[in-house]
């Protein structure tokens, strides 16, 4: 293993401006499964040589890829993918720590648009491990220009991460279909106490969801057409089937798949989760105006 080395894992949209920001102070490499155009772009096996890993594919693809792929030679991770796996209904970290042990992952959280972080611009983001010393090792990786902050709510932060793309696709719902701020600005906060009682559930801690993590991504991700997710939801209001959408974005939208799985979660743990339901049912078939006269209607 190369000691003091880094590497992006993933060249998508998220890990190509990670990566941008990462060389800001050093070098940093990149790998991805198709080669790409991009400077310091590696092979696979010289990137997994790496001390620091950032590992930006899907939520979904995750398990597979670790599977196939990876080798632990005591790297240490940070994750960036916002998601839970719909398959099995399992937390990120549930998945990383079959592959690494928990002091050596972190998770990346916090309101940053890749399109904003590969044009240099400021945001703050934290580090979320239970490992003070992984953030310490890793916080000095980052350029000025983002501000990175320290929590040890694992969980808060991969729930916050997670539901706020779900939320994200019922904002852009209510936007598509003209019901006016009043009506979003009520999704959006409803959206903020269901997400903080979800997490709640498995362990997070309430100040996760007021910050960066929860309420900081939310507002970002459920009031920009910057966001994939928003725009699903924009999609499915004028009537577009999910396929459709997807096709057209041609960009993974976590909040598709982690609404199934919040639905999972949710009915196996009976946690009332009333905006995930009416999104995995639009995403179904259901039509999104009854869908949303039905979530802020005063008989729910
Ligand atoms: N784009 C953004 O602004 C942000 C994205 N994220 C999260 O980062 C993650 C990745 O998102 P983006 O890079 O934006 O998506 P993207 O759709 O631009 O790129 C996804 C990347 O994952 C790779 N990939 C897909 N399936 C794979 C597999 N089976 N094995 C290996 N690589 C695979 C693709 O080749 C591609 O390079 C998502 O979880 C997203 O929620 C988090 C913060 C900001
Ligand atoms: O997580 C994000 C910004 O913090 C990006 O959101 P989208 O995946 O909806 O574009």
């Amino acid at each position: 293993m190369t000691k003091n080395s880094i590497a992006v894992i993933g060249a998508g949209k998220w890990g190509q401006a990670l990566h941008f920001a990462l060389s800001q102070k050093q070098e940093c490499l990149i790998t991805s499964r198709t080669k790409k155009d991009i400077r310091n772009f590696v092979d696979l096996d010289t990137a997994l040589n790496c001390e620091y890993l950032v590992i930006a594919i899907p939520a979904q693809q995750i398990k597979q890829w670790l599977r196939d792929n990876f080798v632990y030679k005591n790297q240490k991770i940070l994750v960036a993918s916002k998601g839970i796996e719909a398959s099995s209904g399992q937390f990120l970290n549930e998945i990383y720590e079959e592959f690494v042990p928990s002091k050596n992952i972190g998770f990346i959280s916090g309101p940053s648009f890749a399109a904003e972080v590969i044009k240099g611009l400021p945001a703050a983001i934290v580090i979320n491990s239970k490992s003070k010393k992984l953030y310490n090792e890793f916080e000095p990786f980052f350029p000025n220009f983002l501000k990175v902050y320290y929590s040890k709510d694992v969980i808060g932060a991969e729930v916050s991460g997670a539901y706020k793309n779900v939320l994200a696709i019922a904002s852009g719902i209510c936007a598509g279909l003209n019901l006016g701020n009043n009506a979003r600005a009520s999704l959006i906060s409803r959206g903020l106490v269901e997400m903080q009682r979800f997490g709640k559930h498995f362990g997070a801690k309430k100040s996760s969801f007021i910050g960066l993590s929860g309420a900081g991504d939310l507002f970002l991700t459920a009031s920009s057409t910057l966001s994939r997710n928003y725009r699903v939801g924009l999609g499915l209001a004028q009537g577009k089937s999910i396929e459709e959408i997807l096709e057209e974005l041609g960009e993974v939208a976590e909040g598709v798949m982690t609404a199934e799985a919040i639905n999972k979660l949710s009915q196996k743990h009976q946690i009332y989760t009333p905006i995930a339901k009416e999104v995995k049912l639009i995403l179904d078939g259901k039509n999104p105006l009854d869908s949303l006269k039905d979530l802020l209607s005063s008989n729910q």
